[in-house]
């Protein structure tokens, strides 16, 4: 390289160029008017040759300036285009809950007409505000029946589904002062006043008159406790059992007794569970109970799940006492955990013109965004809402709920957050900074998860660590709390089965106990 000149007042200048050359040197400053002006007015001592790699070099700045001006336009446009339609998508979820609003409230009013009996009547769920009248308060979890345009499936052998009352409960509380109904399980619906943190009671208005067995594939003890199990609720509770079809093909292999379960053809059927259903019973892991929430795009039965798995975070029911349990749930009354879950929308950045966005997916654990099998950084941009919050360089990040937090995101270093809490985890995986640390977000937010357009590789969204999705450059991920709560029995309550299993299940803060003697404080 020449060596530097000197102006008239003794600065060195590395480098100097017309601004008509390159229109960017007012806008950037980088070279103050007044040096530039004196580098061209002053006499040229050095060679020709000089001055022509000067004009090189400064040639070469302006054109890295002239892209970095063009790229920052055209970030900018792009995020107004983001948030068009981002602001689009807000609109038609408002559109949508207030249409399903209307629909519920006017089905309700039906019913109200169509029955006297008052069990059967809707609860009305708002006391503690001092307001009545229907559930679905804005701030409520409001699981309604989401698949009504399909008409139910005609079927002289399916029983009406029960009702259920779910209230609060609190432990040593004498007087019933403070517990109301919250929840009206007619149609399938669970509708609570609030999201709450406080124990949450089931009560069956009536017996239970059907069950959902779930169980985990390829496993023999599974299979015999699932067999035994149809046998005794059959026999001893009368009960209508309906199981997947690979389960039917299994019982039938066993012996024709098992004639009268009943599954389903499609996936038309399986939307329509929820109303026939009045109990799901899960026999496996926390994978099956996974798998038995991912059935239920809307609302969903109250889930028991029977730990035939290694670790059974979510399980807390022994198979062994499978009587007992069965026999004490379907008296009821039963503790159950409220959990919550997220929903995510894949935006594609092709969706620009004509708005669109895929099936939504429901995840009760988490969703996460990372590099899948790309050897890149990922490089995430975040936003809460309208704002910013961050841009993840690193292997991913993990949109968790608390339920999952003691999933995924407690192994890429999320705190562990009681399950009851509505809350939305931000985990980053392994991120390339030594100052990112985990946050946790209140439930009414939107999060959004976008994939720059200068990004080097895709993302991969998945969603309970299944169903992968690639997200390429432009794509986004947005991500909110689900109306549709997942309700699993407790064997105790919510607060004593979730430090159970972080005992037991992850041998949380396990350490000898120090000894009595030694030192001490005089
Ligand atoms: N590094 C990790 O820890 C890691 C990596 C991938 C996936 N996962 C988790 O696996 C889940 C899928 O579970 P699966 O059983 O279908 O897959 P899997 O068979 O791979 O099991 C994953 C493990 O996570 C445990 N687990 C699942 N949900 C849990 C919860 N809420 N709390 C505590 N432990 C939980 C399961 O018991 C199992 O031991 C994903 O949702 C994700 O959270 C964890
Ligand atoms: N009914 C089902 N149909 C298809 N796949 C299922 C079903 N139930 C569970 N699975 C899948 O089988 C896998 C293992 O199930 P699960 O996690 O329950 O058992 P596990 O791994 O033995 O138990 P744990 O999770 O406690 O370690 C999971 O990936 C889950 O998604």
């Amino acid at each position: 390289m020449a060596p530097s000149k000197l102006n008239s007042s003794g600065t060195s200048i590395s480098m100097s160029c017309s601004q008509a050359e390159n229109g960017f040197v007012n806008s950037f400053s980088l070279f103050p008017e007044k040096a530039v002006e004196e580098i061209l007015q002053s006499p040229i001592q050095g060679s020709d040759d000089h001055l022509i790699e000067f004009s090189e070099a400064l040639r070469t700045v302006a054109k890295a300036l002239r892209q970095v001006a063009e790229g920052k336009a055209s970030a900018q446009a792009e995020a107004a285009e983001w948030k068009r339609k981002f602001e689009l998508e807000r609109d038609r979820n408002l559109k949508f809950e207030h249409a399903e609003k209307s629909c519920f409230e006017h089905q309700a009013d039906l019913d109200d007409m169509r029955t006297n009996s008052p069990a059967k009547q809707p609860t009305s769920c708002n006391v503690a505000n001092g307001q009545s009248g229907k559930c679905c308060s804005r701030k409520g979890i409001c699981s309604h029946e989401v698949h009504k345009e399909k008409a139910p499936i005609c079927d002289s052998k399916i029983v009406k589904k029960d009702s259920i009352k779910l209230s609060w409960f609190c432990k040593d509380d004498q007087s019933d002062q403070y517990k109301h109904d919250i929840v009206s399980f007619e149609r399938g619906n669970i509708t609570t006043a609030q999201r709450s943190s406080k124990q949450i009671s089931l009560k069956w208005q009536s017996c239970p008159q059907t069950v959902l067995i779930l169980t985990k594939p390829n496993s023999v003890s599974v299979q015999i406790l699932c067999s035994e199990m149809v046998r005794w609720l059959r026999q001893q509770k009368n009960l209508h059992i309906y199981v997947e079809p690979r389960v039917r093909v299994e019982l039938l292999a066993e012996s024709s007794y098992f004639n009268f379960v009943e599954t389903w053809k499609d996936d038309e059927e399986v939307l329509m569970l929820h109303t026939k259903v009045d109990l799901v019973v899960t026999l496996g892991g926390d994978g099956t109970v996974l798998w038995a929430a991912s059935m239920f795009k809307g609302p969903v039965p109250p889930i028991v799940p029977f730990s035939l798995g290694s670790l059974g975070f979510m399980t807390p029911f022994y198979s062994e006492h499978y009587k007992e349990c069965l026999e004490s749930i379907l008296k009821g009354p039963i503790s159950i955990t409220l959990r919550h879950r997220l929903q995510c929308h894949v935006i594609r950045e092709a969706a620009k013109n004509e708005y669109e966005t895929e099936e939504p997916m429901l995840v009760l654990n988490e969703v996460t965004i990372d590099r899948g099998i790309s050897s890149f950084l990922t490089n995430l941009e975040c936003y809460c809402d309208d704002s910013f919050v961050t841009c993840v360089q690193g292997d991913g990040l993990i949109l968790s709920t608390t339920s999952g937090s003691t999933a995924y995101s407690l192994a890429a270093g999320g705190s562990m957050v009681h399950p009851q809490v509505p809350g939305i985890l931000f985990t980053p995986i392994c991120p390339h900074s030594l100052s990112f640390r985990p946050m946790i977000f209140p439930e009414h937010v939107t999060l959004r998860v976008q994939v720059p357009f200068n990004s080097r590789s895709p993302a991969w969204a998945s969603f309970d660590g299944k169903d992968r999705k690639q997200l390429a450059p432009g794509d986004a991920l947005v991500c909110s709390m689900a109306p549709w709560p997942v309700p699993t029995a407790c064997l105790d309550d919510s607060t004593n089965d979730f430090l159970r299993s972080i005992h037991e299940g992850l041998h949380w803060n396990l350490r000898k106990t120090q000894s009595f003697d030694g030192p001490r404080e005089t």
